[in-house]
């Protein structure tokens, strides 16, 4: 039964030749060897260790265990879900939804016609209701440890050779787990600027700025990326003053840049402000607020700038400390990250790696399907990944969500190509619901239509999304978008008509 279905899988991606001709049909031919060092029988070995239970580990070690593989995942901080759960996707967007229901009862709601005398925060319920979201899934991610059989050490783990893991439990033991099989998923760390130190209470990473105890009068960012724009809202819709110094000429430099422009508009009638080409070269926190100085990035004269909180959201960069990787010779890149082939295996065999620890889009979805492909091909099955398909998503308000090429990387390839766009202010439910900032953008092959990338400003582009990276997926064309019947009224009918728009005409601008 299985081997039909991976036959089935085979002839499906070599006929289809789905990512640009690269990927699939090539990670498949691999699959069908194993290149594990086999599985355990009746040992007390693992087939699988774990070293990291975030989104990329505990999918692996769920996923293995599923496969009918020996499977132990070792985790250092006490909680299950790594940074996402604890301190990122989850507690982030906990804190956007909470402060856009004030921001909406704020400034939304009497226009709607639904009045109350006052509205006011109350940031420790605000906070926790984040912590009582984070505590029942982290708690839920231990009972599909459970219910899957997969074998949870708490500790820190690091390589004594590469079939053994040492690990410094979190009650003071010492234990050596070992497996045929040990995929790193250690996940990534807050990047640290020269001369500026987190003490996560005035200078914060993303994990001091999702727990603060008052609202900042002044909110400086430093990086306007992910992180920054959406900490940025959280704390800003509940009444900070926001600046964003920024080194690069734009905001999210990996967007779309019309669509991008929209975006900073709209950010900027939040009253959100941004120093563009600006870099920090110095912090002073002798006084009661935090003193900045900045410089243009291209060097000129400087200027100072104050904050109550500075939020240092410039990046993260792979987390490796401590794990043993040079004991046993594991490869990795300049920024640290390791090293690995199609097979998400290290050039140390039987040693892995997934998620944020290797190259690749540091996204939570990313690090998963990382985790499900590497056991299977450790199982000897067919695992697929295409990272030129992973859809991104900032959870601002609008979201903007993109999936596949910019319009930027589209014309640097040469590609002949056609743009469909469609504005939310022409859609319906927008206009029914008073919400239509935003756009959806198509660009396509200009010769076949075959889409190439879509991009979606909206207040819920994060969801709108995935029709587009299933389009991508099957390599669909705008015309299969557009010829698929979407219901009324709805947000996806304007990616319906940005798929007309793009072959041919829309119906309703
Ligand atoms: C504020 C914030 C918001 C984010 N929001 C989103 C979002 O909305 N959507 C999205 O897709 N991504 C988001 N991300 C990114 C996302 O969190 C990461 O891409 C994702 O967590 C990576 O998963 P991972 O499994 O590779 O690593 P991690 O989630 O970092 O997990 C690694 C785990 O390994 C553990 N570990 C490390 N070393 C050892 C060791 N030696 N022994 C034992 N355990 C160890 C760590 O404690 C950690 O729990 C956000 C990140 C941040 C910081
Ligand atoms: N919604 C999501 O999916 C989400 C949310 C949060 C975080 N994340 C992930 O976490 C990662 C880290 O987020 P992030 O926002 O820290 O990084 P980022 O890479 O998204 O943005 C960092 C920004 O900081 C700028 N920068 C770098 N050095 C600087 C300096 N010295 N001065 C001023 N600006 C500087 C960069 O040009 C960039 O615009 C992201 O790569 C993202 O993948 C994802």
């Amino acid at each position: 039964m299985a081997m039909a279905s991976v036959a089935r899988r085979k002839a499906y991606l070599l006929s289809r030749n789905l990512s640009g001709g690269c990927s699939d049909a090539l990670r498949y031919s691999y699959s069908l060897t194993s290149f594990s060092r086999g599985f355990a029988s009746g040992s007390d070995d693992n087939d699988v260790v774990v070293i990291g239970g975030g989104p990329g580990g505990y999918v692996a070690a769920i996923k293995a265990a599923q496969l009918g593989l020996k499977t132990t995942c070792i985790e250092k901080r006490g909680s299950l879900g790594g940074t996402c759960l604890n301190v990122g996707c989850i507690p982030s967007k906990a804190l956007l939804h909470s402060s856009h229901m004030f921001h909406e009862a704020k400034h939304s709601f009497a226009h709607h016609g639904v009045k109350f005398p006052s509205v006011e925060v109350d940031l420790p319920a605000m906070m926790a209701q984040k912590d009582k979201a984070v505590a029942n899934l982290t708690k839920g991610i231990e009972g599909l440890f459970k219910k899957n059989k997969v074998n949870y050490v708490k500790g820190y783990g690091k390589f004594v050779s590469p079939s053994e893991v040492s690990v410094d439990t979190i009650d003071g033991g010492v234990t050596v787990v070992k497996g045929k099989n040990i995929i790193v998923a250690t996940g990534s760390d807050v990047k640290s600027l020269p001369g500026v130190t987190i003490d996560e209470e005035r200078i914060v990473s993303s994990t001091g700025a999702l727990a603060l105890k008052e609202i900042p009068k002044k909110l400086v960012v430093i990086g306007a990326g992910y992180i920054g724009l959406e900490m940025g809202s959280v704390w800003g819709r509940l009444g900070s003053e926001v600046t964003v110094v920024e080194f690069a000429p734009d905001i999210v430099p990996s967007m779309d840049g019309e669509v991008r422009k929209q975006f900073q508009r709209a950010l900027e009638k939040q009253k959100m402000k941004f120093m563009l080409k600006t870099k920090v070269v110095g912090v002073d926190t002798s006084g009661n607020t935090v003193k900045l100085t900045l410089e243009p990035a291209a060097g000129g004269e400087k200027t100072t700038l104050e904050a109550d909180v500075v939020l240092v959201s410039a990046g993260r960069v792979p987390f490796t400390a401590g794990l043993g990787l040079d004991k046993i010779g594991v490869e990795m890149d300049k920024a640290g990250r390791i090293l690995v082939n199609e097979r998400f295996a290290s050039n140390v065999p039987g040693v892995y790696a997934i998620g944020d620890v290797i190259p690749g889009p540091m996204l939570a979805h990313k690090a998963e399907e990382d985790g499900v492909a590497c056991v299977e091909f450790i199982a000897g099955k067919a695992g697929h990944v295409d990272y030129d398909k992973v859809p991104g998503v900032v959870y601002t308000h609008p979201e903007v969500a993109s999936v596949g090429k910019t319009e930027e990387q589209v014309k640097s390839l040469g590609v002949a190509y056609r743009v469909g766009k469609f504005p939310f202010l022409a859609n319906s439910r927008a206009k029914a619901i008073d919400d239509a900032e935003g756009i959806v953008k198509i660009l396509a092959e200009k010769e076949t239509d075959k889409i190439l990338g879509v991009h979606i400003m909206a207040p819920n582009a994060g969801e709108l999304i995935h029709e587009a990276a299933l389009a991508l997926s099957y390599d669909a064309s705008s015309e299969d978008i557009a010829r698929v019947c979407h219901a009324h009224p709805t947000m996806s009918e304007a990616v319906k008509e940005a798929a007309m728009a793009t072959y041919d005409k829309p119906i309703h601008i």
